[in-house]
Formats: structure tokens, C-alpha cells, sequence
């Protein structure tokens, strides 16, 4: 397919996921179905034209003046792709495939390069009723880190330090031009490419299916890292889902000690077995919640981790339709849920163990929030500061930018070069 062809593609998808609300893959996945002609490269551009596309479509709709899938594609070509109005003109009279020709209208909007007098939260691309939340986290830095957000996502991926080191795998994944980040001794990343560009398929890594490593988010990595769990601990894995964080909690034990994974939705636990397989982790029960009694760990876990369930306002560059579908209402069910969820981990805290508690959000609500209110509620609980564990496992030379009153921080893409995230440490007292 020539680039005509692809953009037609993009818009229709487009249109599915907008008119039909659907998700992207499956729009995606579908349209590739029903056109059997197109390769496995115009699939990746059409794909790259709608998720850009819509991680930019507030300032979109503000540059062309309008938010029509047509113009939001034919927007990102130009401007996020960089290849500019003349660029456009030609593919769109080479092709019969391709969109129809421009009115003097669009060619005018398109041909328009300035950004200068865009309101803060439209250049951030960020929902206007965020925007409130998005300064009081971040301040001046409220735009960069909507930015941030709206750019591409790396693939990072989690040494499993139980088969392998990263040394090892610097060297078996340079084809894919994998590098070492610079926060966790675990992680690796594969930059994100613009426009066009296809990211490797790392699940057919030999290293993936040996279970040499994962794919996880630097942030994830280093959520895991501070919450110090260590070989012999008893730790309850709250949240635990598809295991990533067991996962990485169980490295960190060196196999040693027990995990319990548990989750309420027990369908969320299911990849687990598999997961857990194929890292050689054995120190993990996982507890269904249909058959499971935690009583007995009541009072007893040196550690409780809670990755809680969150708006993911952090992982927008991974999920860009999830930005502009989350609403006041699901924010306020998240925080019900975050609030629940803490009163329940709480109860399994010994004495002197800790609770880390993680979202992929960076709602000051769903972060530092919590933890005030969790602490005033419940004296027997005292913040723990994360910066001076981070530096004692980390080391200084990159602390978080953010940091709340009790402690808490909060990573992000343009500050950490990671997903948007947010760990903190509360630990009971002795006595
Ligand atoms: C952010 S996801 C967990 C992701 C997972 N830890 C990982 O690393 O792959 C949050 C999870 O919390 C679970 N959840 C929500 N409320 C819960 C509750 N009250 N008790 C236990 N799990 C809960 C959800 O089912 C969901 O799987």
C-alpha cells in the first residue's frame, strides 16, 4: 500500500473507534481481516496513525479546527509526522486510494505550523477537567509532562535476575538495540522510533520464551525495587493481577520466602501460572479468590504491596483512547476502590512490616491523597521516605522530581523516563 492508501486505512479505523467506541487492537485487528491485501508494515503505520492521532487530539482539533477522524490523520501526517502540507498534497493526488483531495479550508488549517497561541492544557493534550489536577502536581512543568505523555511509549523490558543478567542480554538483544537505563541494574529499553517505524516483536525472543525477562516498565521495575522485599520476608501481593509485580517482587527474594498473590478479580490472576513458569519462580502461592481464605496471613506479612487499581493517567503514552474515555465518575469509583483496598491491606501488616503502595497514575487524588488520608486515619501507621530508600537503592544521581509531604513519589516521563507512576512506603509501628 502507498501512503494514500494507509491514511483512507487510518481514517476508517479511526472512525470505528470513535462512532463505535471500540478499542483500538481489536478496530485494528478487524480492519486487517477484512483486508487481507495489506502487509504486516501497513497494519504498523496505520496503527501508528491512529494512536497518534489520538495522543494528540485535543491540539489536533485545535490546529486543523476540526475533530473528524479525517483531519486528526491527515493532522498527525503533517505536524507529528513532520512530512508537512506539500508532502500530504502529493500522496493524496497519487494514489486513487487515497483520501480525497483537500478544500481550501483544510490545506489552509494544515499548512498553518504555529502552535504559539494554544491554551496550556490543549498544547499538553491533556482533558480540560484534568488540567486542575495536572497543575497541582506539576506546576510549571504541568505542559512538558502532559507532553511527555502524549510521545511514544519505549519497550522496557525486566531482567529476570533469577536465569540472567543484564550484561547477558545487552549482548543477545543488540539486534533489537536494547539498551541499559539508567535507574534500575534490572532494565533495559528499546527507544520508541517516530512515524513509520515498527517496534520488534519481543515475545519471539528466544530470552522471552526462556524467561530470561519480561516486559515491564521501568516504573514498575523501580515500584518493586523500593518496596525492598527481601529473601525469607513474607509478602502479600494484594493487587496481583497478571503477576508483573510478583514477578519482580520474587527476583528480588531470590526465590526465598513466600509470596501470596491474591486479586478479586480472579480472571485478572489467570496468566499468572504461566508467567511464573516461565521465570522459574518458586516461592509464589497464588491465591484465587474464589477458594481462598487469607485470614490466616491476617497480621502476619512483612510486606503488603498494593498495586492498586487506577485511573492509568500514567500510562496514556501506552493507551492514548484511555485519556480522553476516563470520566469523573471513574475517577471517583478508582479512589472508592484505592480507599478499600488499603483499609483491607492494612489488616495484614505485622508489626513493624510495611505497606508499598503503587498506581500508574499521576492524580495527586489517587496518590498522596490516599496515603494522608490512609495515615490520619490510622495512627498505628507512620510514612516512610522514599527518597532515602531510593538512594540507598538507586543511588542519587536521578531522584524523582516529585516527592509529597509524606514522602511519596511520583515518576514520570519527563522527568524519570518512565511510565507515570506513583510509590509510597507506609510502615507500622512496633508498638
Ligand atoms: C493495577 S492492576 C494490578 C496489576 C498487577 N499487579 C501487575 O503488575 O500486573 C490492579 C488490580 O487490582 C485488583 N483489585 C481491585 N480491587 C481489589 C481489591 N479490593 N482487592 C484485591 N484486588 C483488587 C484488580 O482486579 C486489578 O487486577
Amino acid at each position: 500500500m502507498k501512503d494514500g492508501g494507509r491514511l483512507s486505512a487510518a481514517i476508517e479505523v479511526l472512525t470505528e473507534v470513535e462512532t463505535r467506541h471500540r478499542p483500538v487492537q481489536p478496530a485494528l485487528r478487524d480492519w486487517g481481516t477484512s483486508h487481507r491485501f495489506a502487509g504486516s508494515g501497513d497494519r504498523t503505520v496505520i496503527g501508528n496513525l491512529v494512536f497518534d492521532a489520538l495522543r494528540h487530539k485535543s491540539s489536533l482539533t485545535a490546529r486543523t479546527g476540526s475533530s473528524e477522524p479525517r483531519m486528526q490523520i491527515l493532522g498527525t501526517y503533517v505536524f507529528a509526522w513532520g512530512n508537512g502540507i506539500d508532502r500530504l498534497k502529493e500522496v493524496l493526488g497519487e494514489d486513487p486510494h487515497s483520501p480525497e483531495a483537500l478544500n481550501e479550508a483544510e490545506e489552509s488549517a494544515l499548512a498553518n505550523e504555529s502552535v504559539d497561541d494554544l491554551e496550556p492544557e490543549v498544547a499538553a493534550d491533556v482533558p480540560a477537567w484534568l488540567w486542575p489536577y495536572f497543575e497541582a502536581a506539576f506546576g510549571d512543568n504541568a505542559v512538558n509532562e502532559g507532553k511527555a505523555l502524549a510521545t511514544r511509549a519505549p519497550i522496557d523490558l525486566r531482567t529476570n535476575s533469577l536465569k540472567s543478567d543484564r550484561e547477558k542480554l545487552l549482548k543477545r538483544l543488540a539486534h533489537v538495540n536494547a539498551e541499559a537505563t539508567s535507574i534500575t541494574p534490572t532494565a533495559l529499553r528499546i527507544k520508541a522510533k517516530p512515524g513509520a517505524s515498527r517496534m520488534p516483536h519481543v515475545q519471539a525472543e528466544e530470552g522471552y520464551r526462556k524467561g530470561w525477562f519480561e516486559l515491564q516498565d521501568e516504573a514498575s521495575q523501580i515500584a518493586a525495587a523500593l518496596a525492598c522485599a527481601k529473601p525469607g520476608e513474607q509478602v502479600l501481593d494484594l493487587c496481583a493481577g497478571g503477576g508483573g509485580k510478583t514477578l519482580a517482587l520474587a527476583a528480588t527474594m531470590d526465590n526465598k520466602g513466600q509470596i501470596y498473590a491474591y486479586d478479586s478479580d480472579r480472571l485478572r490472576l489467570a496468566p499468572i501460572h504461566e508467567r511464573l513458569q516461565r521465570s522459574s519462580v518458586r516461592n509464589v502461592q497464588v491465591r484465587d479468590p474464589a477458594s481462598s481464605n487469607l485470614d490466616p496471613l491476617k497480621e502476619a506479612m512483612d510486606l503488603v504491596f498494593i498495586d492498586a487499581p487506577c485511573t492509568g493517567t500514567g500510562v496514556w503514552r501506552r493507551r492514548p483512547d484511555s485519556k480522553w474515555k476516563l470520566s469523573e465518575k471513574a475517577l471517583a469509583d478508582r479512589l472508592e476502590e484505592q480507599r478499600k483496598v488499603l483499609d483491607t491491606a492494612k489488616e495484614f501488616v505485622k508489626l513493624g512490616g510495611r505497606i508499598a503502595y503503587v498506581t500508574c497514575s499521576i492524580l495527586p487524588q489517587e496518590n498522596g491523597d490516599q496515603v494522608k488520608r490512609f495515615l490520619a486515619e490510622n495512627s498505628d501507621f507512620e510514612a516512610v521516605d522514599a527518597i532515602a530508600i531510593w538512594k540507598h537503592v538507586f543511588g542519587e544521581d536521578r531522584l524523582p522530581a516529585y516527592v509529597t509531604e509524606e514522602g511519596g513519589v511520583t515518576l514520570t516521563p519527563a522527568t524519570t523516563e518512565t511510565d507515570g507512576f506513583f510509590f509510597a512506603l507506609l510502615g507500622r509501628k512496633t508498638d
